[in-house]
């Protein structure tokens, strides 16, 4: 094994040992998704999991590594995503579970920003109208 000035170490204690390792977050991976089984079925989401797969490859794999190799290779993580399906499809279910399974917040649906897309939109149809 060799160590270098760009070696990181990493303690990891187990959950219950009562031992909380502190000031070591740079080098430490995020912790997100230890111990969180993404099982869509437990969860109430039913034919869904090749979109769920397509939302976890874009907006969390890049948040597994730590954050010293996400910022030497470049990577920026994903901080928004916008679904877009049929009415009743599932879109809200599925952020909202999402955000459970990471102890996030409640997802919130901004109006200013549904109406910006419906006048762009609105916009575009009026200039292919006019052509
Ligand atoms: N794949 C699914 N598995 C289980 N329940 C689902 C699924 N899709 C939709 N539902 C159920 O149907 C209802 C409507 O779903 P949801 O609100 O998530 O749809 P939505 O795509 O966000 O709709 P909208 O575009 O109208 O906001 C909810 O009660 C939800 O639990």
């Amino acid at each position: 094994m060799v160590i270098s000035s760009d070696t990181y170490i990493v303690f990891e204690t187990s959950n219950a040992s009562g031992i909380k390792i502190v000031n070591q977050r740079e080098a430490a991976s995020s912790n997100i998704f230890r111990q969180k089984e993404f099982n869509l079925q437990s969860l109430g989401i039913g034919g869904l999991s090749a979109e769920f797969a397509d939302i976890f490859r874009r907006a969390f794999a890049s948040r597994v590594f730590p954050p010293h190799v996400t910022n030497k290779l470049g990577i920026k993580h994903v901080k928004g995503m916008l679904l877009y399906e049929l009415p009743g499809t599932g879109k809200t279910l599925m952020a909202r579970q999402i955000g459970k399974m990471l102890n996030g917040r409640e997802p919130k649906v901004c109006i200013w920003f549904v109406l910006f897309i419906y006048l762009s939109v609105f916009h575009q149809m009026i200039k292919l109208i006019a052509l």
